[in-house]
């Protein structure tokens, strides 16, 4: 499989959004024939793209919400999930977050720390009802990604450290408006090594266990997100590996006869579906260096200036010689910056450049710094 951009597309005004639905269907039915024999149930995470015509989508072939702020339930509800198939997690919750969760009778809020469980529990009083919580522990396993999407070492500032939970566990008998129903852990993004999985299941297993000693006994497991996907070459992967990642699971978690196990994939589900497309403004040649200048930049794909990520860079308009380019936007910073002496066909002003792999983390992260406009999304 090839990248092509249909051609109604080619006089579309740049940089712009493009999303192939049709891959965003077939990724789907294929995470759907990977989840369901094992019965496990997807939580998609709208923070790595909640744009409506993806998440109708997503909601159409059965997969709940995962969110991560008020916006984001109520961008979820509009999109017509159900309540009861909508999760909220963050580490800082506003009371108005919460409420608003609490007055949809969302499924499950993830907890992150005592402080929290207290205030959901007075807000939940206040409303009159009892909040389902999950306990997000930190298990303090190394997701071997980049340190900027680790989120679960001690260092980092997510989830109730193993150290903790009993303390927390113990604070839960005097909070009468929280019900427990599961634990909760998400280790990091971006992962590829899926043995990463088989520790967090083993730490799982073993929290679980202590938990029915203290007669406490789970509903459901939520095991996070966290599948990476091949940037480097989008088009000899464009759908993940779903089975080898629910099969770490259906190993290593000890799951108890009816017990529901969610997990929350994000990127997995619509990164390969989307690509970001830019037009060549200019060709600079410096004496080391030859510039392909962008009309897109940083604030439509901060990935590479964020974390130093690398996309899959096509010329889609040149068939010349290849020659050596550092790919920039047009923003004042030296780190928007797309790549570094990548190899693209000869390359001049107007041509269209596909930066791939955009789908996750792309337009959601976009900025109006430097009072750019907002990227168009469209969709085929
Ligand atoms: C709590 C939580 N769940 C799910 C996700 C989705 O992760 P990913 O896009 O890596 O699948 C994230 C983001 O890392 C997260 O923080
Ligand atoms: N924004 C990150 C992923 C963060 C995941 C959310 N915890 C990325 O682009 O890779």
């Amino acid at each position: 499989m090839t990248f092509q951009l249909p051609g109604q597309l080619a006089t579309q005004p740049t940089p712009f959004y493009y999303y192939d639905l049709a891959l965003l269907d077939q990724t789907l039915t294929a995470l759907q024939a990977a989840a369901q024999p094992g019965n496990f149930q997807v939580h998609y995470a709208l923070k790595a793209n909640f744009n409506l015509p993806i998440l109708a989508r997503i909601k159409a072939h059965g997969l709940g919400a995962d969110c991560v702020s008020g916006g984001e339930v109520q961008r979820a509800l509009e999109a017509g999930f159900a309540p009861d198939h909508i999760v909220f997690a963050g580490v800082g919750k506003s009371d108005a977050e919460i409420n608003l969760a609490l007055a949809a009778d969302i499924f499950c809020f993830n907890a992150e720390s005592v402080p929290e469980l207290q205030v959901l529990n007075e807000l939940a009083g206040g409303q009159g009802r009892r909040a389902r919580v999950a306990l997000r522990i930190n298990p303090n396993v190394d997701a071997h990604t980049h340190p900027h999407i680790t989120t679960g070492l001690d260092a980092n500032k997510f989830g109730i450290s193993l150290q903790d939970l009993a303390g927390v566990v113990d604070s839960l008998d005097s909070l009468p408006h929280l019900e427990l129903v599961g634990l909760h852990a998400h280790i990091g993004s971006q992962i590829t090594e899926l043995h990463v999985f088989a520790e967090l299941s083993a730490k799982l297993n073993e929290l679980q266990s202590w938990l029915e000693g203290r007669g406490h006994q789970l509903p459901h497991l939520n095991v996070g997100g966290g599948l990476g996907i091949n940037y480097q070459d989008p088009d000899a992967q464009p759908i993940p590996d779903f089975a080898a990642y629910f099969g770490m699971f259906t190993q290593h978690l000890a799951r108890r006869p009816g017990q529901q196990v969610h997990v929350e994939l994000g990127r997995a589900v619509v990164a390969q579906c989307g690509t970001l497309v830019s037009r060549v403004l200019y060709v600079k040649e410096s004496q080391q260096v030859r510039f392909a200048i962008l009309d897109a930049g940083m604030t439509e794909l901060i990935r590479p200036a964020l974390y130093g990520s690398h996309h899959h860079i096509q010329n889609l308009s040149s068939q010349g010689v290849a020659l050596p380019y550092d790919i920039v936007g047009p923003i004042c910073e030296s780190s928007d910056t797309f790549a570094k002496g990548t190899l693209l066909p000869e390359t001049k002003r107007g041509d269209l450049i596909a930066i791939r792999s955009a789908g996750a983390y792309g337009e959601v992260m976009s900025s109006g710094y430097n009072l750019r406009e907002k990227a168009a999304a469209v969709y085929q």
